[in-house]
């Protein structure tokens, strides 16, 4: 534990608040919970209900940051306590400990050190002033263990932002990503406290914070836009369950449940809610897409997730709903004619904004109206009035019988065939999604509560022109938080080269672009090596920037044996105390092999795979292309030959993937001869 001076301070400070929390949680205890009927008292309980889980939550860690902030309107520095969440005093209704996500919490992150004045917006206005004081305090199961000063008023060195920054990254990491409240760098404060009416576009390198920045931004967005903005109607796309289960604890830290978290497919099969509709085996595509790749697969995938591909669907639509509807004069009975133009203008204006299905329900109301003012205009007798009405709902049936509305399936199926596509039975790729859930969205419709207020799409380069557009379709506004890494993009047959193709969809003006070229997660070491390997590009990539924070050097190194050299490494990281380690092949049927003699020696060893639902953390054997958006301490690279890895892009993005991984240490292993791609590459041994 590390005592500064200032350390006794703090912890006077901390012993007042806790009081403090304590009082205030024993106040509303003893107020009984109310159950009853009346609103404005419903209202005041859950008021109560979320100050005492407030209050709960502040017992074990309230704060982790100070600023002195002397707003030039008053006559001293203020110090303001930043917290998960925030808490007040009941009595004055003055703020105890700020929320991290409050408008004067922002002058903490963005606060660099060397700004004379400083401001922010609060409701009432534009705060100026300066800053005295930015400390960094660190509590654990409710004592002080530590306090770091990143800036003092008048002193000179003002290093502690770093050095805390410094101490967190080196933290062993379990097997969750976890928030980052208390060390939000100034470039992630502003993506997160971006307005929420514009689509933003991340681009960020491995391990810049893209995924924790968008989980940040979400816990941010529902703060500021409490009024407007619902949980249950934001939704998180993720590229797989592991990967969802992977994030699953962030929002719940920052104190938001209810967001809906999934990844496109699930959501899109819930959507078309088609029984009889299946996904081809999503491991065999991966299997042989990074394993025996086809060009010609390839291309109709690229063209299948196009906005060309999108505006033919559309086109075809517009065209199959004209003949859908393609309607005679309706006879109600001898001389009571509804012309079929009137019919087609009713189609085409009045019901202009309904869906397929919608409108045949509309037009069968409006056509049983038009029927009823016939009757009772022309005909006085009650007697004769009801056969007229009987026979002209006969023929009426009978008249919209004609209009049959297939399934969204049978639609794309008639699509494919008339632009000689080829067919799709009931099984379909990832690729036929947008399409089917765009014939959906025109056939079926939208309804106002399924739509989204915020959308985030995790590993964005790996979506389509196509894909985004029907998430678009149902948004309200432009809302999204996109975020993704080009270099990284290992699925590009599906996804995008550059983020211009995004920009199409929104349109320039709709767009926040931003870029994060720091690396938090990996070491000096490790992200020298990934920036050789990037360099290998045919096109200029941005490199990482890392953050200096050094660690062992990375081997390489040739062997004949892979699986005695694996045990030795996982018993040396061990040694070295290290809990989450991935062993990393290049195919899948190379890691079940690997797999089947290491578990014998090493039985906690767990195989990731392509339908993996968890990710449980330890030591773990994956293929490298399912190891996106992970992390480890340690890992080993395995098969870094020139086979394996050539300098094709996509071995290119493939090797960074697997190298971008490791927290602090790497290692790679090959027999025959070293990819091109790290030749060359000095540093630790090559032996
Ligand atoms: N400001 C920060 N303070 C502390 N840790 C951070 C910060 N920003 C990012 N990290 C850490 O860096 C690591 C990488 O973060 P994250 O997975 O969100 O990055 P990413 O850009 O989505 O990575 P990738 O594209 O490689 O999957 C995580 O361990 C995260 O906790």
């Amino acid at each position: 534990m590390t005592v500064s001076s200032n350390y006794n301070e703090e912890k006077h400070v901390l012993t007042q608040k806790q009081k403090h929390i304590q009082s205030s949680l024993k106040t509303l205890e003893a107020i009984p919970r109310y159950h009853g009927d009346d609103f404005n008292e419903q209202v005041l309980e859950d008021s109560r209900e979320r100050q005492r889980e407030s209050l709960k939550k502040a017992q074990h860690e309230p704060y982790f940051g100070r600023l002195d902030f002397q707003a030039y309107e008053d006559t001293e520095a203020k110090p303001l306590y930043i917290g998960k969440t925030g808490i007040y005093d009941e009595d004055t209704g003055d703020p105890l400990i700020l929320d991290w996500r409050a408008p004067a919490s922002s002058l903490f992150y963005a606060f660099s050190g060397s700004e004379d004045d400083v401001y922010y917006e609060a409701p009432e206005g534009i705060i100026d002033g300066e800053i005295e004081l930015k400390r960094n305090i660190v509590i654990r199961d409710r004592a002080l263990y530590r306090v770091v000063d990143s800036y003092k008023k008048g002193e000179m060195e003002s290093s502690g932002g770093d050095e805390f920054l410094l101490y967190k990254l080196g933290e062993q990491k379990d097997h969750r990503l976890r928030d980052i409240v208390s060390t939000i760098q100034g470039e992630q404060n502003e993506i997160i406290r971006h307005p929420q009416n514009k689509a933003v576009i991340i681009q960020g390198v491995a391990g810049s914070g893209k995924t924790t920045v968008a989980l940040h931004r979400l816990a941010y967005l529902l703060y500021e836009y409490r009024e407007s903005l619902k949980a249950e109607h934001m939704i998180i796309f993720a590229p797989n369950a592991m990967f969802l289960d992977y994030i699953s604890q962030v929002l719940p830290e920052l104190g938001v449940g209810h967001i809906q978290q999934t990844t496109f497919t699930s959501w899109v099969f819930k959507q078309l809610d088609l029984p009889s509709l299946s996904l081809k085996n999503q491991a065999n595509t991966l299997k042989s897409r990074f394993e025996h790749p086809n060009q010609s697969d390839d291309q109709l995938t690229s063209y299948k997730g196009s906005l060309e591909f999108m505006m033919i669907v559309e086109k075809e639509l517009t065209q199959i709903e004209v003949q859908t509807f393609q309607t005679e004069d309706f006879l109600a009975w001898n001389g009571a004619v509804l012309s079929s133009e009137a019919i087609t203008n009713w189609l085409i204006n009045d019901f202009r904004t309904s869906s397929v299905k919608e409108k045949q329900e509309r037009l069968k109301a409006r056509m049983k109206r038009w029927i009823e003012i016939e009757v009772n205009q022309f005909y006085l007798d009650k007697k004769e009035q009801e056969e007229l009405r009987k026979e002209a709902m006969r023929r009426l049936q009978r008249f919209l019988s004609k209009i049959k509305i297939r399934t969204t399936l049978q639609i794309y199926q008639q699509i494919l065939k008339q632009q000689n596509l080829p067919p799709v039975k009931n099984e379909v790729e990832p690729v036929d999604l947008a399409p089917l859930l765009h014939i959906h969205q025109k056939w079926v419709g939208i309804k106002k509560e399924e739509k989204f207020d915020h959308v985030v799409i995790d590993e964005a380069q790996d979506f389509s022109p196509y894909q985004l557009t029907v998430l678009k379709n149902q948004t309200r506004g432009q809302s999204f938080t996109i975020l993704g890494d080009l270099s990284q993009g290992i699925h590009s047959v599906e996804g995008i080269d550059e983020w211009m193709a995004f920009k199409e969809v929104f349109g320039p003006t709709q767009t926040a672009y931003f870029e994060m070229n720091k690396s938090y997660r990996s070491t000096y070491e490790i992200i020298e090596c990934a920036n050789h390997i990037l360099k290998q590009f045919p096109t200029k990539s941005t490199l990482a920037e890392p953050v200096f924070r050094s660690g062992t050097p990375v081997h390489i190194r040739s062997v004949q044996q892979m699986g005695p050299e694996i045990l030795a490494w996982i018993d040396a990281m061990r040694e070295q105390g290290y809990q989450s380690m991935a062993v990393m092949g290049r195919t899948t049927d190379q890691c079940q092999d690997l797999y089947q003699f290491l578990h014998h020696t090493e039985p906690a060893i767990s195989f990731i795979q392509a339908a993996d639902q968890t990710y449980s953390g330890g030591i773990s054997i994956l293929p490298v292309y399912l190891s996106k958006g992970l992390e480890f301490d340690a890992v080993l690279l395995l098969d870094v030959d020139d086979e394996s890895y050539t300098q094709k892009p996509e071995h290119v993005k493939l090797l960074y993937v697997g190298v971008t991984r490791a927290l602090h240490h790497l290692e790679m292993l090959y027999s025959g001869k070293l990819t091109p791609l790290l030749t060359g590459y000095q540093q630790g041994t090559h032996t």
